[in-house]
């Protein structure tokens, strides 16, 4: 899995892999510009217009040069845009500068004219992780007029302006793209800064993972291929109670729809049973819109233990009197999972926090999050605290959005990289819930059921919303989440 490493840590991070290479910081940056190029050529073939790339002193705007070399080479139409006197740059600056092709024009920013970049290519190359201070002068100036610009727009590692770790400051550049190397910064995960990134792109450049590890900070990237190596492989003898029998807790009056969403996700998700214990008169709602569920009327809290897992919360209402939400966590001895009014009622009610079985997963947005644990300037401040709240209380945290944050009780946080803005839509964390749920139930540890369930919600929506876009609803990430088992080829 990839570590997410900090910005100000990356450039040891070169200098160390360089060396136990034997290779030099060029050849690395040259390996940069490569895997950059690649990926323009499988979305920009052809492209018939001039190409601008931006490059600022440092090794951000050595990559641009190298990238501008390999263009021009490969037929492109380039021009590079540069900032300061060449001395004066790093470098591999330096040296990329000396390579440039008689081809690519070399222009100062002082003397562009931004009307000749319309329906053009502006490939961002000023700052990357050095970025130490707000943009100022000739770089905001820049930026400004870039960002007013109607052409396609590719940041090299970040865009410029956003600092890898922080929040940024004043402005930045605004892409269509981020090509980030290695290992996607922090700073493109958070959103403060979605109007900046456009769609990330992860791309290697050939450092391997247990090399990164000696940098790890303990917060991870989670993608595609990290997903079947946390799934449990079930036999051909394997029977209904092997994928669990479950007990999902919620549903009131007009708010039926949110326990019926879950009930069929842990359903699709795999469960071998699934009970729904609701208020009895609402009972129909589930039998008609899920016939393979039971509901329960009332269950004696010693009998818990025969569920091998757990969801609480959604529709549950806020009038569940909370000693009774506190009998159930005590009599329960396994991880649960909590969402949505089970969340609230915690919020109201701190002193049930304690008697959360460890472990348990608790699945709040953005906004349930500061009702549990308080108010924060910004996402930086609130992953902090998501990381202070999980090793305190033993839970794993599911802090929703655009890549979901998992916290973990020894303070590591995975984040998502799948799921997009069709996914913000009514019902579709109950899904989330079901799907965790059942993965608990199929006997997954809490990582692994929490894992697999964000990714997997995440990827349904995406697949769902193909066709669907802003039409698409949370029974229709549900329906799909049979399709990502087959996407991730797991049986
Ligand atoms: N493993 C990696 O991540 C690799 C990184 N490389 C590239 O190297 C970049 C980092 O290079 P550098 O460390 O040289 O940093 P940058 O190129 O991001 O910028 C550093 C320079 O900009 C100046 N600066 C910073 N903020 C400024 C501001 N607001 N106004 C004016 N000047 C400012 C600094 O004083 C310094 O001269 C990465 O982002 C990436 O593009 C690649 O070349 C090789 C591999
Ligand atoms: N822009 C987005 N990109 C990716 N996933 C998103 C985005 N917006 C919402 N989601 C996902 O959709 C789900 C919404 O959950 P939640 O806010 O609890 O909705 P509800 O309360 O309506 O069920 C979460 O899993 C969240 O991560
Ligand atoms: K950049």
């Amino acid at each position: 899995m990839l570590e997410i490493i900090e910005g100000n840590r990356v450039s040891e991070l070169d200098k160390a892999f360089a060396k136990s290479e034997g290779m030099s910081s060029w050849d690395l940056m040259e390996r940069a510009a490569i895997s950059f190029f690649n990926w323009f050529k499988l979305h920009f073939t052809n492209f018939p217009n001039e190409i601008f790339i931006f490059c600022g002193p440092g090794n951000n705007g050595g990559d641009g040069l190298a990238v501008a070399r390999l263009l021009e080479m490969d037929g492109f139409k380039v021009a590079v845009v540069t900032f300061e006197d060449v001395l004066n740059c790093s470098q591999d600056y330096q040296i990329n500068f000396t390579k440039l092709p008689l081809g690519v024009k070399v222009l100062v920013y002082e003397s562009l004219e931004f009307d000749l970049l319309k329906n053009c290519i502006c490939i961002d190359a000023i700052f990357g992780v050095g970025v130490n201070r707000p943009l100022s002068g000739k770089y905001l100036k820049t930026i400004n007029s870039l960002n007013k610009v109607n052409a396609k727009k590719i940041a090299i590692d970040l865009p410029s302006g956003i600092p890898a770790d922080t929040i940024l400051e004043g402005d930045a550049f605004q892409a269509d793209f981020t090509c980030t190397f290695q290992f996607p910064k922090l700073g493109l995960l958070i959103p403060e800064h979605a109007d900046f990134t456009g769609k990330i792109e992860v791309l290697d450049i050939g450092i391997p993972e247990p090399f990164l590890k000696s940098f790890s900070q303990k917060k991870y990237y989670v993608q595609k291929k990290d997903i079947p190596s946390f799934h449990r492989k079930f036999n051909n003898f394997s029977h209904k109670g092997d994928f669990g029998r479950i007990l999902l807790i919620g549903g009131d009056q007009g708010k039926m729809g949110a326990i019926l969403l879950c009930s069929r996700a842990a359903l699709r998700t795999g469960s071998g049973l699934v009970h729904v214990f609701a208020p009895w008169d609402e009972r129909l709602v589930i039998q008609v819109g899920a016939p393979e569920v039971m509901v329960v009327n009332d269950f004696s809290l010693s009998d818990l233990g025969i569920f091998d897992a757990i969801g609480i919360g959604p529709g549950w209402g806020l009038e569940v009197d909370p000693n009774y939400f506190e009998m159930i966590l005590q009599s329960f001895n396994s991880p649960v999972v909590i969402d949505a009014d089970g969340l609230n009622i915690l919020s109201k009610n701190p002193n049930l926090l304690k008697a959360i079985p460890p472990n348990s997963i608790l699945t709040p947005h953005i906004k349930e999050f500061e009702r549990l644990a308080g108010s924060f300037k910004d996402q930086i401040e609130r992953l902090e605290k998501a990381r202070e709240f999980s090793i305190n209380h033993k839970v794993f945290l599911v802090l929703k959005g655009a890549f979901t944050c998992i916290t973990c009780p020894d303070g590591s946080q995975y984040f998502n990289s799948s799921g997009n803005k069709y996914m913000a839509t009514a019902g579709s964390g109950d899904v989330l819930t079901g799907m965790i749920t059942s993965f608990l139930g199929q006997g997954y540890d809490s990582l692994s059921a929490a894992i697999c369930g964000v990714f997997q919600h995440g990827l349904a929506g995406e697949l769902a919303s193909v066709k669907k876009r802003r039409g698409m609803v949370a029974s229709d990430i549900l329906e799909t989440i049979p399709q990502t088992y087959l996407n991730l080829d797991i049986e």
